[in-house]
């Protein structure tokens, strides 16, 4: 959900609008159970987080202001009845405190409430801190016998790590016992926004968007039981297909206590007499993001390395790889994360002997491997079932060169777009075997595998100059080291096409790969 709705303001939704169409949903939902008795005052207590889904809590507040009406009694003074009577109290609890607020939106909608509760005293902001303060508003509650009373659970959503802090534990406690002891009573109800803040028996949640997961639970929250009331705010499918910036922020971090060698190791198999530069190019990209990057190749990729202090040279016999070359280079890869095979190999029949052979050990070994270039051409597909440790990064022919048919891929800029009518349409084949991960190189880079799939639409006529296809496997394989094969294929391309859009603005069409790889720590830098 993180992923989509970053991903969706990538495309322009600013986030604070989401959340108003959130908190509007929420506030038009609680509004149902407000009581219109005369004699009966609705009391709505709403228990906000620091993040977002406390921002959900801010806004739904707002428009609950327009549903808990009393204007009436000032219009009374006119001698008129305009609206029913309905007496209505809110009271919001911060847990923190107003400059902890983690959000902009957040922030935001938290400088409305304080500007209406200063003029409205029927709506009351409380910031606590501590757990006995939680304790004194129960307290409170327990007095309101007669009272609806209304608690909105705001405090954590999707944003969730790890076991519940104070004060929001002891708040869960505390609302739980109430509940418990006045089950009896039936106008008093807990509602979650989003998702039940961990252990919080709510009566109804209402959620956005889609059902969440539960990875505790391993199944999604409370589809099994009524309680769930699905909200749709505004979010197109498409946001979900596309890859943005959503992607790049789900990557693992690097942990400020780590060693050398802790953030991958990878080792470039590629090269060879002609082809010398390719496997370069791409160990350059990799070691912008990963520790170390060995380059396995032959004499003439060893002696344009010197160059390049940064990356490490292991030199094999020979001209171009070959079979003899299958269990020295096994060997040395059981010391690498990730191994990256095919750039500048060359296609001939020592490569072809060579290539098929390494990947069966790989198979064997379990190690995760990105096949770009030359590599995909020699492949006997029919002897492998590749498995999720795999990654291919084949342009258009290449793509063929696997088995597949590029009439079958739809709204990929090639001209045949206006064919598919249906984001599920992009791809009119049979995907369900495919566990590896296939990142199609085009004018929208397409990336898939049988559970995913996802357009990205960074890059420019620019890229098409040699080389970048090597950074961008570079790319893939530095990620690849700490993520699952699909986000590393989406985040590859987007990196590298977004390398490729500021390169643009800067110098025209006029880049080289040099100049891409260079930028890679910058768009690194700007999505952190
Ligand atoms: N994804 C979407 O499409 C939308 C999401 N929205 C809301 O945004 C929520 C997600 O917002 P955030 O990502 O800010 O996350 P949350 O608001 O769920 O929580 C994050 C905050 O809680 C704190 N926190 C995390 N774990 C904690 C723990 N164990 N104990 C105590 N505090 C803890 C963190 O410090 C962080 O400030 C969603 O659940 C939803 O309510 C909506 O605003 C609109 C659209
Ligand atoms: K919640």
């Amino acid at each position: 959900m993180n992923i989509t709705d970053n991903n969706f303001e990538y495309l322009g939704m600013p986030k604070i609008v989401l959340m108003e169409n959130a908190g509007k949903s929420i506030a038009d939902e609680v509004a149902t159970y407000l009581k219109h008795e005369k004699g009966i005052k609705n009391k709505i207590y709403v228990f906000c987080g620091l993040g977002n889904n406390g921002g959900d809590g801010f806004v739904a507040v707002r428009h609950l202001m327009g549903y808990c009406d009393y204007t009436d009694e000032i219009s009374k003074s006119f001698g008129v009845t305009r609206f029913p009577s309905l007496h209505s109290e809110i009271i919001v609890i911060l847990l923190g405190k107003e400059m902890e607020i983690k959000t902009y939106e957040s922030k935001e909608n938290f400088k409305i409430l304080k500007n209406i509760s200063e003029l409205d005293f029927r709506l009351k902001i409380k910031e606590i801190a501590c757990p006995n303060e939680v304790l004194k508003i129960i307290e409170e509650i327990k007095k309101y016998k007669k009272d609806n009373i209304i608690i909105i659970d705001a405090m954590l959503g999707t944003g969730i790590k790890g076991e519940l802090r104070e004060p929001f534990r002891t708040v869960v406690n505390e609302l739980n016992n109430l509940k418990n002891k006045e089950s009896k009573r039936s106008n008093l109800k807990i509602i979650s926004v989003d998702t039940e803040t961990k252990g919080i028996m709510a009566d109804i949640v209402i959620t956005f968007h889609k059902y969440k997961w539960d990875n505790n639970l391993n199944k999604t929250f409370n589809i099994d039981d009524k309680r769930i009331i699905l909200k749709k705010i505004g979010i197109p499918p498409i946001a979900e297909y596309v890859v943005g910036w959503g992607d790049l922020k789900a990557l693992s971090k690097i942990n400020p206590d780590s060693h050398k060698g802790d953030n991958g190791k990878v080792l470039v198999v590629g090269g060879s007499k002609e082809f010398f530069g390719a496997p370069i190019l791409s160990a350059l990209a990799c070691s912008k993001i990963v520790d170390l990057v060995t380059v396995a190749s032959v004499k003439n990729t060893m002696d344009a390395l010197r160059n390049y202090p940064e990356l490490m040279g292991y030199e094999i016999e020979g001209d171009y790889f070959g079979e003899k070359h299958i269990t020295e280079i096994s060997e040395l890869s059981k010391k690498y994360d990730v191994i990256l095979l095919g750039n500048g190999l060359g296609v001939n029949k020592n490569t072809k002997s060579f290539v098929n052979g390494f990947l069966k050990e790989m198979e064997t070994l379990n190690k995760k491997v990105v096949i770009d270039a030359d590599a995909i051409k020699v492949i006997d597909y029919n002897n492998f079932n590749f498995s999720e440790n795999f990654i291919f990064t084949p342009h258009k022919r290449e793509f063929e060169y696997m088995g597949f048919d590029m009439n079958n891929i739809k709204n990929m800029g090639n001209g045949n777009g206006s064919n598919s009518d249906n984001i599920n349409n992009i791809i009119d084949m049979d995907i369900s075997n495919i566990d590896s991960t296939i990142v199609l190189k085009g004018k929208y880079d397409l990336i898939f595998n049988k559970n995913n799939i996802k357009i990205n639409k960074t890059g420019n006529a620019g890229m098409t100059v040699g080389g970048t296809g090597d950074v961008l496997c570079g790319i893939i394989g530095g990620l690849f080291s700490k993520n699952d094969a699909f986000i590393s294929g989406c985040c590859g391309a987007f990196i590298n096409g977004y390398t490729g859009d500021l390169l643009l603005k800067e110098k025209g069409y006029c880049y080289t790969a040099m100049d891409v790889l260079n930028k890679i720590p910058h768009v690194l830098n700007i999505f952190n």
